[in-house]
């Protein structure tokens, strides 16, 4: 297992070309946010947005569109009930983030049915929090897709069927093989497994062990995948400057917030383009 280093930033963020535009740095949907999990969606859209993704469109329960307006006038937002909506922008999205705060009641499956009944193989998609709980529960089929998995211990213990004590590397690599695509399995080390090798993630600090974490990295790797062509790449550089702002901002604080490591996305990546 290779650890990474910030050499994955500089491999990952590009310098922007002068001729570009919106549309070059890629199309985001995320899916997710019911009425009492407004924030995870929230945070997984900004992060988006700060990652630096081209236009983002959330997807989510109408009791958020305030809030999220409020918040990020970049985003749009849609309804998630509506059928025809949910479809038309999961596909023409390049990357779809679908879990933040989705639940698990029959609506959510719904739409996460739709999600999945929806997306193409020329497409990533991340699924993360609920939409992990809903697979494992309801045993759905997988599309066809770049898949990327975030689970944290218990989620990947609901996906895998493998104990949280008992996820060894063998073990995860094994499902993650049935899975196809890949597996971010988060913890106080979080663990990359690709198809092509698996990465250990040695920065980060407990400052970070508070609600939205997830979500927003979840975010970010829809951000980073969206814009930057090396799929595999862009989880791991997520993955890392997801680790790398919280520890930079835990050297003079107690706790980190999710919010707090967004805004400094800009900062950071700005730092660490090539
Ligand atoms: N502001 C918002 O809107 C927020 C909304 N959120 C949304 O809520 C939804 C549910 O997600 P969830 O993660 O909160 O719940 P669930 O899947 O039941 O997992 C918790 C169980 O797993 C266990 N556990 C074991 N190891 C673990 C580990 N390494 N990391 C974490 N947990 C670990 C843990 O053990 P315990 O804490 O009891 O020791 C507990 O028994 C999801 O859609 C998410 O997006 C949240 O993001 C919060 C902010
Ligand atoms: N002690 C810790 N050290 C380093 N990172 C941590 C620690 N605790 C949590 N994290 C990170 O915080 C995130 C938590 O994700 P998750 O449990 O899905 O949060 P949420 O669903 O509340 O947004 C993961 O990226 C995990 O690696
Ligand atoms: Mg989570």
């Amino acid at each position: 297992m290779e650890t990474l280093t910030n050499e994955i930033l500089s491999q990952t963020i590009r310098i922007r070309p002068e001729e570009s535009h919106k549309g070059t740095y890629g199309r985001v949907c995320l899916v997710g946010g019911n009425d009492h999990f407004g924030g995870a969606i929230l945070m997984a859209t900004e992060a988006s947005v700060y990652s630096g993704a081209g236009l983002n469109t959330t997807l989510t329960d109408s009791s958020n569109f305030v809030s999220l307006h409020a918040r990020m006038p970049e985003a749009m937002v849609a309804d998630f009930t509506n059928h025809a909506e949910l479809t038309d922008l999961v596909s023409s999205a390049n990357t779809v983030v679908v879990g933040p705060g989705l639940g698990t009641t029959s609506q959510s499956l719904s739409v996460l049915q739709t999600v999945f009944d929806t997306v193409t193989p020329t497409q990533t998609l991340i699924i993360d929090g609920s939409a992990i709980t809903l697979v494992s529960e309801k045993s759905l089929k997988l599309p066809q897709a770049n898949l990327v998995f975030t689970p944290h211990q218990m989620e990947w213990q609901r996906l895998s069927g493998i104990k949280i004590a008992d996820q060894t590397d063998a073990a995860n690599e094994t499902v993650r093989q049935q899975l196809g695509g890949t597996v971010v399995l988060k913890s106080h080390q979080t663990k990359i497994y690709t198809p092509t090798g698996s990465y250990l993630n040695t920065a980060g600090t407990p400052a970070q062990a508070t609600g939205g974490m997830g979500d927003t990295l979840a975010g970010m790797i829809g951000g980073f995948t969206a814009q930057f062509e090396n799929q595999t790449n862009a989880v791991l550089a997520a993955v890392y400057a997801h680790s790398a702002i919280a520890d930079e901002l835990a050297k003079t604080q107690y706790v980190v917030l999710p919010t707090q490591i967004i805004h400094e996305l800009p900062r950071f990546m700005h730092d660490h383009q090539h």
